[in-house]
């Protein structure tokens, strides 16, 4: 390292001090600091609340009535807020309104230690520029009631302040002549709209116009001292503040000892959620003042149904006041959040019943989910949450008891012998293939201490397809496994019912499971909790074995073939052709592709000439070297 790069050693006499292109540094925290403009109506109405607090510090004898009003003017383009707070002094103007950096609000704060105050970095007005073409501030302080001034800027470079008339009592209006491409902001229903959320926690009543009732009149339950209408109190927020959906049920959140000083309200939002769906709202509020809208990585990531709103003076905010600091508190706000909804969630199963019902009926796939990602939520979900079955929903219990104790799921997507073998038995089956069942039911097995029968898998055939009262020899088997299977199948001798049908291909539904959710497109569509725990499940299959042939040894077709085969008889090559046809065909029947079905179209056509072509000359059998290509080729001759 040169010399000159150590730190520390700048002479003296060769420090200069940086220079400020004020014009640039204000027109980049007008107009780039905000996502969006209707963040600058929130910056002044803080504003407007924070001289009300220092007005009730500075003055506490006064009487005047607090209060902030918002008017439109869409005729003029002009937006006015006005309170009745502590107005400015001149030099006030000076060191605090016209100086980026510094507000008068942090020093009260720090002086007073009182925490409503909001402001903290003396920017925000300056976002009133990127709104505004002209922004004018008239304001009388209540030290001096008989002055007035009027702060007047294009732009926030510039600035002049010329004495005017008092105002009738003290505080300050601030006056916004909005820019063409923002003077929608002017219309009052669209400000009615903006403010009833910004400042649903602000204390201090905030109009719009002329009305008589504060856009902000909704009582917070977390403040209420009422307990006995408290859940009522919980509902009314909860459906005034939730846009998109009435709320099933409220609870609340509470702060937690030396962790978080968050209190707040968390509903369950109606409309239906699925395993992919992520209807997670949470806005966060800090001193009252909304800060962001759309907080929801506070929540965790398996509550797609929960809405919500905390306030807490412990958040950090970013300098835009929309972001949070990612710190420590922050994430004690996260797992008390996570404790809060999991508490809720017990809090309602047990006192309202109905709300109850509801909830697993329109969120059962999302609790689902859920359950796999905490322990608390299997223990209170594992006896009510619906599993998706082939005879509608049921819970794991009905679904145990209708399958003689045992808990039967379906690996694939539905179809294919093994259900429809079940089906005829009355048995209802879980759907394995939808979102978070078939990990839920291996769960619920290993925990409840049931048998659970995983139709596809090979245990979960192993029901259906007896062991052979015979076992094959090896050279049988060789032989059949030559005779019959394709690539990728294995042929499995076993007794099964009905005897009429000689064999039967079923694909290996753990080896189809593991394909799928080792797809890429997988991590996106299954929350990663629940993609873990299936991937640990399939890991103990190598998917080698894409399908077992399991042949009846009970039908009297295979004991012909094996007895045909025995004896050396000349055409069991040809009937085992033609059972290896039938197997292709009716596989294309029940929808899983498997072999050429052309070829085994004509595999029938060909066996059947075979075995009929030797009757005329009153031959008994076809030679047993010939294939059925060369007997054809012999007839023809
Ligand atoms: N309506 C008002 N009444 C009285 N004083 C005001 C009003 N609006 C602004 N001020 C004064 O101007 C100062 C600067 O305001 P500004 O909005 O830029 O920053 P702030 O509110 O202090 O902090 P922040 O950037 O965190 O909002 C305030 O600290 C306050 O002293």
């Amino acid at each position: 390292m040169s010399e000159g790069l150590q730190p520390g050693r700048v002479p003296e006499q060769n420090l200069r001090t940086t220079e400020v292109d004020l014009g640039g540094l204000v027109s980049v925290l007008a107009t780039h600091l905000y996502s969006t403009p209707l963040v600058a109506l929130r910056e002044l109405v803080q504003n407007a609340h924070d001289s009300h607090t220092r007005r009730r510090l500075e003055d506490p004898g006064s009487t005047a009535e607090a209060s902030i009003r918002v008017r439109g003017d869409a005729a003029r383009r002009a937006i006015a807020i006005e309170d009745t707070g502590a107005g400015l002094t001149e030099p006030e103007i000076h060191a605090y309104l016209a100086t980026v950096g510094t507000g008068y609000t942090r020093l009260l704060r720090e002086v007073t230690g009182n925490q409503e105050l909001i402001g903290a970095f003396g920017l925000g007005f300056l976002s009133a520029f990127s709104v505004a073409d002209e922004v004018t501030v008239t304001t009388t302080s209540h030290r001096e009631p008989a002055l007035g001034h009027r702060y007047r800027s294009r732009g926030g470079e510039q600035y002049s302040v010329e004495p005017t008339d008092p105002r009738p009592t003290p505080g300050t209006v601030v006056e916004l002549l909005l820019k063409a491409e923002h003077a929608h902001l002017a219309d009052e229903y669209a400000l009615r709209e903006v403010l009833a959320r910004y400042c649903v926690l602000l204390p201090i009543p905030v109009y719009v116009g002329d009305d008589e009732k504060p856009v902000n009149d909704v009582p917070v339950p977390w403040r209420q001292e009422v307990p006995g209408h408290l859940y009522t109190a919980r509902m009314s927020f909860a459906a005034a503040f939730g846009r998109r959906f009435e709320p099933l049920t409220a609870f609340p959140v509470d702060p937690v000892e030396g962790a978080t000083d968050a209190v707040g309200l968390l509903w369950v939002q109606d409309g239906g959620t699925y395993g992919s769906s992520d209807n997670r709202d949470l806005s966060v509020y800090l001193r009252g003042m909304l800060l962001s809208e759309d907080a929801r990585d506070l929540l965790p990531s398996w509550a797609g149904f929960i809405g919500g709103v905390v306030e807490s003076t412990r958040l950090t905010p970013t300098a835009s006041r929309e972001d949070l600091q990612r710190d420590d508190h922050y994430r004690a706000l996260q797992q008390a959040l996570t404790d809060a909804i999991v508490d809720g969630l017990y809090e309602t199963a047990r006192l309202h019943p109905t709300a109850w019902r509801r909830i697993l009926a329109r969120h059962g796939q999302d609790l689902l989910g859920a359950a796999l990602c905490d322990d608390r939520l299997f223990t209170l979900l594992a006896d009510d949450v619906p599993v998706p079955t082939s005879q509608g929903d049921l819970t794991a219990g009905a679904l145990r008891a209708a399958g003689g104790g045992a808990v039967h799921v379906a690996l694939g997507s539905g179809g294919g012998f093994e259900e429809m073998l079940y089906r005829a038995m009355q048995v209802p089956i879980a759907r394995g293939d939808r979102y978070a069942v078939l990990p839920f039911l291996r769960r619920y097995a290993q925990l409840r201490d049931c048998r659970l029968v995983e139709l596809g898998s090979e245990s979960g055939n192993r029901e259906l397809f007896r062991d052979p009262e015979q076992p094959l020899s090896a050279e049988e088997t060789a032989w059949l496994g030559a005779a019959l299977a394709d690539d990728g199948e294995q042929l499995v001798p076993a007794r099964f019912d009905p005897p009429g049908l000689p064999l039967v291909l079923v694909p290996d539904r753990e080896a189809e499971l593991k394909a799928r959710i080792e797809d890429d497109q997988a991590d996106a569509r299954i929350p990663s909790a629940a993609l873990r725990l299936a991937r640990a499940f399939t890991a103990r299959t190598d998917g080698t074995v894409k399908a077992r042939l399991y042949l009846n040894l009970a039908s009297p077709a295979v004991r012909q073939l094996l007895a045909a085969y025995r004896a050396g008889h000349t055409g069991s090559a040809t009937a085992a052709g033609l059972l290896r046809s039938l197997k292709v065909i009716m596989a294309a029947a029940s929808g899983s592709a498997a072999g050429d079905l052309t070829a085994a179209l004509e595999g029938v056509g060909t066996a059947v000439a075979a075995l009929t072509a030797a009757v005329p000359d009153g031959l008994s059998a076809v030679p047993d070297t010939l294939s059925a290509r060369d007997q054809q080729g012999e007839q023809a001759k």
